[in-house]
């Protein structure tokens, strides 16, 4: 059976799309591991598929894979992607709840990411404490955007240094996203994420909206700011009228193909 699927991008931050309201694909954890490796499949690092919505509001529904099998509840560059792909600036239902999206003056894909979540409870935490400042060297501070982040403010070079031994950290029960912030003002940071169940990538949607909400926290920043990766920037308020935040990137489609299974 041949299955068809988009390979899209957002900066640089790289998807496999199978859309399956066209037609049935069945995965084991392990046939899509196989795909997103990049030697022994396609190559990505989430795979993301389509199916019909079963929530009224929305116009697709949208799960993200991760190349160790893992579910991402949420997933900021494969959003705009999707919603590039299905055209019309869908609502897209995912676990992270309705995120309606929009297209800008300048052609840019925009996702409202939702609010995020601050209590320990809901990262998760281990155990109660106080988000803004983890007991982790460096004092991280963390929040969900529909996936847990840990957010250092001491310079982009911790993520490939210390990124997979803090991604297990046993203060993060469900593995975390660790995103590495030099700050340029109060408009402007860098940022590179190692990426939970995917390592280092060019570029991490949450991860920005995460680093923005903890830097306004924190006092370090305003509530909207560029966030330049190493594939690229996004644009990201933190919209004080409802505490939702605006994701605001380019998507990409790269090519379209079929694989046999
Ligand atoms: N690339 C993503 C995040 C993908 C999921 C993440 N690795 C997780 O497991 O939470 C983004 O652009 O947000």
């Amino acid at each position: 059976m041949m299955i068809r699927f988009h390979k899209m991008q957002g900066l640089g931050n790289d998807f496999v799309i199978i859309d399956r309201r066209h037609g049935p694909f069945e995965a084991t954890l392990h046939t899509m591991s196989q795909i997103c490796d990049r030697r022994f499949g396609v190559g990505c690092d989430q795979l993301v598929l389509l199916d019909p919505p079963d929530l009224e509001g929305a116009d697709v529904k949208v799960r993200f894979f991760n190349p160790d099998g893992s579910e991402a509840g949420a997933c900021g560059n494969a959003s705009r992607c999707v919603a590039a792909l299905v055209g019309g600036a869908p609502v897209l239902q995912t676990r992270a709840g309705l995120l309606p999206s929009f297209v800008t003056a300048e052609g840019e894909i925009g996702v409202d990411m939702g609010r995020p979540v601050l209590d320990w409870q809901h990262v998760p935490l281990a155990r109660e404490m106080e988000t803004l400042e983890l007991p982790l060297p460096g004092g991280p501070a963390a929040c969900s955007m529909g996936n847990p982040h840990a957010t250092f403010f001491d310079g982009v070079e911790r993520a490939g240094r210390d990124g997979a031994a803090l991604e297990r950290d046993p203060l993060f029960p469900e593995r975390a996203n660790i995103g590495c912030v030099d700050i340029l003002s109060r408009n402007a940071i860098t940022l590179r994420v190692w990426e939970r169940g995917a390592g280092l990538t060019l570029a991490c949607g949450s991860g920005a909206c995460a680093a923005v909400v903890n830097g306004v926290r924190r006092g370090l920043l305003d509530r909207q700011c560029k966030v330049t990766m190493d594939g690229g920037s996004l644009h990201i308020h933190w919209r004080e009228s409802d505490d939702h935040v605006l994701m605001i990137g380019p998507a990409t489609h790269v090519f379209e193909g079929q694989f046999s299974v």
